[in-house]
């Protein structure tokens, strides 16, 4: 291959990338290997400069505006970071710097590098009135009201604020929420989302804000930008007396915004990589992920005179983390059998460390994902650990592959009950049907019953479910309620105190309300926030089993796959008997109205206008009162939300032109309090 087919390849390479990681959120390689194409490219272009391109990725930003919202032009351009990965890139750096200061006289800040979705939010006289993604850094995605959602982002300033500015960060999704989200979904039967930073960016890309005001995003700040520092009636010109990055970081978090404090300032390229070692370390206990640390030119001054490349500031350097990622070898390959009978193929690996821990079993998925990676018994695997609670192989060394090697051939009957296993057209997941004799399947149903969202059985946990079924005294959870003292006393590990709280805890259950009692008797794709949506709205168990199908799908966010399942699940004479037992022993099964109310629009201010067609005014009121929130009765800076019906008129104007309110259809505002 000829120098210009391989640049040309390369360009068209990483253009993919980009595309797959800015557009689609669902990168294929791993950040490091980007990185280092992109190096590959850079040398080969500098060495051979005749084959200059404006448009190859090492002089652009690799995002795009997309054709879904509207484009807005930045006002100032937005760049991205030139990266280190050694002590000699910062070393070449600093020279650099000194040289086109003609000064060894340079501070810098370590900042932590948060991993998520860049945003540009204007403020202009305190208020809120545009977010921009950034795009191709020129211009971006219009996405303002899905940032209003975000609680940590101010809709109005606070202290001495400039006339107008845009101020910079980045839009994360902390770990825990990620899990939460997670956790959730799989509840729900979904596929888990690959990773924070992926998921924070396509949440800014939904079409329902609603949707995105479910999602626990959060906002930190990292710089502002303007002509104009001076604060609104201050006399000073310029930059208002604000002379270095430190100091905006300060303002940034005077005017309202999230800025963490982990900022440093630093006098040389030792303390820098003090930090860094710190923060590598660090980070596995931050409650949101970085991939490194930036470097930045502490005065303003000389940020100004080193000015930018094409692509990148010259007074900055991200200084990235390695990616987490080792190699060890695969031992064997286990299946488990979950409660929905779900098989999940985990990998067993010789024991190796990695980001702290000792990791010693990896994910796999499912079947699909074995024959993608073609992973087999005694290969050397890699290794990465990204946000998710368990690692994963993302690739396999075919190179140090055993001669012979004999490709993984997925089991056909289950581990557990020897039935054979059934994949269903579309579906990812092989499964157990004989979910009546499969032990896994019957203590997990259990487990999930007893678990902290459903009924919150204290006294009792996973372990114990398991010995008192081997020891048959359980088959289904409604037989929990017959347990006696006398009977859980000769059992392992237990003594009276532990049988009686057992006994006490699986009473105490009977006071559980409704709908977590519906999430605990386990139906697939019946999530927590699923359950609580089919109690809202059917009210009792007797109105939810004889509803049919069509009518299940009519309710909010119930679509086909739960319509039927709950059908399903209702149509088994087996689980009806068991709802008949609870029932007998005293379960709750309806909904208690004073349960309606909530206090999710605490401390919030609503407004109704045009032709409502889902609810009444008076109805609309009460539901505000209901979940601890307030109507006022005109547009102004006290207004937070707008609801929406047909014809809105001059209420609607008023309240864009203010751009602090959040303007909601009556769907939006619907789930908002059902959320
Ligand atoms: N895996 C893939 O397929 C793939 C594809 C494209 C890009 N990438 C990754 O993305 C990188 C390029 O993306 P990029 O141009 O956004 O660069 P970048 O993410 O390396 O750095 C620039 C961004 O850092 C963010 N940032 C976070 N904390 C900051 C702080 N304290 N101060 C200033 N900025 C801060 C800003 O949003 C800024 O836009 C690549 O180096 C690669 O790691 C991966
Ligand atoms: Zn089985």
């Amino acid at each position: 291959m000829s120098i210009q087919e391989k640049i040309n390849q390369l360009r068209k390479e990483l253009r993919q990338h980009n595309y797959n990681y800015y557009v689609l959120d669902t990168p294929t390689i791993s950040d490091y290997d980007f990185d280092m194409l992109l190096k590959e490219l850079q040398e080969l272009e500098e060495k051979h400069p005749e084959f200059y391109d404006a448009n190859s990725p090492t002089l652009r930003v690799g995002g795009e505006v997309t054709k879904n919202f509207n484009t807005v032009e930045h006002r100032y351009r937005m760049y991205s970071l030139d990266n280190s990965y050694s002590k000699e890139d910062l070393l070449d750096w600093e020279k650099r710097i000194h040289k086109l200061l003609d000064t060894d006289d340079v501070q810098y800040t370590c900042e932590l590098k948060y991993d998520g979705a860049s945003i540009n939010i204007t403020y202009e006289n305190g208020q809120l009135v545009r977010a921009v993604t950034r795009g191709d850094g020129f211009q971006g995605d219009e996405v303002t009201t899905n940032i209003k959602t975000i609680k940590s982002v101010p809709l109005q300033l606070q202290g001495n604020y400039p006339k107008s500015f845009d101020i910079r960060g980045e839009i994360m999704l902390p770990l825990e929420g990620f899990q939460k989200m997670n956790e959730e979904r799989v509840a729900n039967g979904e596929d888990p989302y690959m990773n924070p930073r992926n998921t924070a960016s396509g949440s800014l890309k939904l079409h329902d804000s609603a949707e995105t005001a479910k999602r626990p995003l959060e906002c930190y700040l990292y710089s502002i930008v303007t002509n104009d520092f001076s604060p609104i009636g201050g006399d000073a010109e310029g930059r208002g007396g604000i002379e270095t990055q430190m100091q905006v970081l300060e303002k940034a978090r005077e005017f309202g915004f999230k800025v963490p404090k982990h900022s440093r300032l630093v006098g040389s390229i030792d303390e820098i990589l003090e930090y860094v070692a710190y923060w590598d370390v660090e980070r596995s206990n931050l409650p949101y992920e970085i991939d490194g640390v930036v470097i930045k030119v502490n005065s303003l001054a000389q940020q100004e005179e080193l000015g930018y490349t094409a692509k990148a500031p010259r007074w900055a350097m991200a200084y990235k983390f390695k990616a987490e990622r080792v190699s060890t070898v695969l031992e064997s390959i286990s299946y488990q059998v979950g409660r929905t009978g779900a098989i999940t193929p985990v990998a067993n690996l010789q024991p190796v460390l990695l980001a702290g821990t000792t990791v010693k079993r990896a994910s796999l998925h499912n079947a699909d994902q074995i024959a993608k990676l073609d992973v087999r018994i005694g290969d050397t695997v890699y290794v990465e650990k990204g946000g998710e609670i368990i690692p994963k192989i993302v690739a396999v060394a075919t190179e140090k592959r055993e001669e012979g090697s004999q490709s993984t051939q997925y089991i056909t009957h289950c581990p557990e009950c020897n039935s054979e296993l059934v994949r269903k057209e579309g579906e990812a997941q092989h499964y157990c049907v004989n979910d009546l004799e499969c032990p896994p399947q019957i203590v997990g149903r259990i487990q999930h019953y007893i678990s902290r969202k459903a009924l919150d059985i204290e006294g009792l946990g996973g372990e114990t479910v398991a010995l008192l079924h081997k020891e048959g005294l359980i088959t289904t959870y409604a037989d929990l309620y017959d347990l006696k003292v006398e009977q859980i006393v000769p059992l392992e590990r237990m003594a009276e105190k532990s049988a009686q709280n057992l006994v006490d805890g699986v009473e105490a259950s009977k006071q559980v309300p409704f709908e977590k009692v519906l999430f605990g008797l386990g139906i697939r794709f019946v999530g927590a926030t699923v359950a609580k949506k089919l109690a809202k709205h059917y009210k009792n168990i007797d109105t939810l089993m004889v509803a049919t199908q069509e009518d299940l799908e009519n309710v909010e966010e119930i679509g086909v796959k739960i319509a039927e399942s709950v059908r399903a699940f209702f149509d088994e004479e087996r689980n009806v008997a068991i709802i008949n037992k609870l029932r007998s022993v005293g379960i709750q099964f309806e909904i208690e109205e004073k349960e309606l109310a909530s206090n999710v629009l605490e401390g919030k201010t609503f407004l109704f206008t045009g032709k409502l067609t889902q609810f009444t005014r008076d109805g609309a009121k009460q539901m505000v009162e209901d979940n601890g929130g307030k109507t006022i009765s005109g547009v102004s800076s006290k207004l937070n939300y707008l609801v929406v019906g047909e014809k809105a008129g001059s209420k609607l104007k008023k309240a864009e032109a203010l751009g602090t309110v959040i303007i909601l259809s009556e769907t939006e505002f619907l789930s908002l309090i059902n959320e």
